[in-house]
């Protein structure tokens, strides 16, 4: 039997048939199909409810690098073409987070070249997530900063794990700057006044706060984020799907389409954004700040 997973009490385990096979990959009897394992983005999906998990799986952060984005694009672009599937659960692998955000390292001392294939990857798989036609949900079970806040934001609902974690936009507080279409997003979900707030003050949110303003939806014992995504999965799962995509995309359309047409503009401006002297600095000194926090 595999070993249980966080959130995930042994006996729903045993009814959902985790069973470890012998190449040792954790795999699902008769309704699961596992996408994809060995990589840095988990793909699990049950055929019977239509019901997708993906868990990004790059421990000890899940910091988002070009490969993890890179996979996180194509695991969500076979889901959107697999008709049989509804709706899709973003988690995490790593215990105690969901996402670190962008890795630091692909934006420090990095090539042009390298900055803007690592740019476009997050656009591919941003575009991906907050243009799709599934019902979205994320399971905050850990710490979502930055980037790791936009993924969350771009699905359709947020179920966050109360206690010590954190969530929200704290790029100013790495020297940088959140680019527009993480603004855009933010403003469709917490509106103007609390967007203005969050992104000039770096904000990180413990889960009550967020809750407060709106940037989640849910807070519950970390124990009950994945039972209360799939209790609220339950109620999206009966709305006709064809009126709610058209009323999800009408929503987001505008958004999307301002990042589509001006995708490789705005990779070389982060690119050149990135590589600026002062930038860069402020990047090292963020890098030490966080290496020094364990001596
Ligand atoms: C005019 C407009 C111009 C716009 C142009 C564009 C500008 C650029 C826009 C870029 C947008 C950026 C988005 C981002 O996502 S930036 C990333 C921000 N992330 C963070 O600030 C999180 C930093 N990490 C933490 O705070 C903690 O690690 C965390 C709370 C998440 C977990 O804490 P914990 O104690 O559990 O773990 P450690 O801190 O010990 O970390 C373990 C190791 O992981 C390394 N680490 C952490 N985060 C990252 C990261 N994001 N990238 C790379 N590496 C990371 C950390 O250093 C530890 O490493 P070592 O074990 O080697 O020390």
């Amino acid at each position: 039997m595999a070993a249980p997973m966080r959130g995930m009490s042994v006996l729903r385990q045993a009814f959902q048939g985790l069973v470890r096979p012998a190449g040792g990959q954790v795999c699902r009897q008769v309704q699961h199909r596992c996408y994809s394992t060995p990589g840095h983005v988990q793909v699990d999906m049950n055929s019977e409810t239509g019901v997708a998990t993906v868990r990004l799986n790059r421990p000890p952060v899940n910091s988002l690098n070009l490969d993890v984005l890179t996979e996180l694009s194509i695991a969500l672009e076979k889901l959107e073409t697999d008709k049989s599937c509804k709706a899709m659960v973003l988690a995490s692998a790593a215990p105690g987070i969901f996402s670190a955000g962008l890795d630091i390292l692909e934006m420090y001392q990095s090539t042009p070249e390298r900055c803007v294939a690592f740019w476009r990857a997050l656009q591919d798989a941003w575009l991906n997530l907050y243009g799709s036609r599934l019902i979205t949900m994320a399971a905050i079970e850990g710490h979502s900063p930055a980037g790791g806040c936009l993924l969350a934001m771009s699905c359709d609902y947020r179920v966050m794990a109360e206690g010590k974690f954190q969530i929200g936009l704290n790029e100013t507080k790495l020297g940088i700057v959140a680019p527009f279409w993480f603004t855009d997003v933010m403003l469709n979900t917490i509106g103007h006044r609390e967007t203005e707030k969050a992104l000039q003050l770096g904000a990180l949110y413990s889960a009550q706060q967020a809750l407060s303003i709106g940037l989640v939806d849910k807070v519950v014992p970390l124990a009950e984020v994945m039972p209360t995504v799939e209790g609220e999965l339950k109620n999206w799962l009966q709305i006709p799907a064809a009126a709610r995509v058209i009323t999800k995309t009408s929503m987001r359309k505008a958004v999307l389409d301002r990042l589509r047409s001006q995708k490789e503009k705005d990779a070389q401006f982060f690119a050149d954004f990135i590589n600026r002297d002062s930038v860069q600095k402020s990047l090292g000194m963020y890098i030490a700040s966080l290496q020094k926090k364990k001596n």
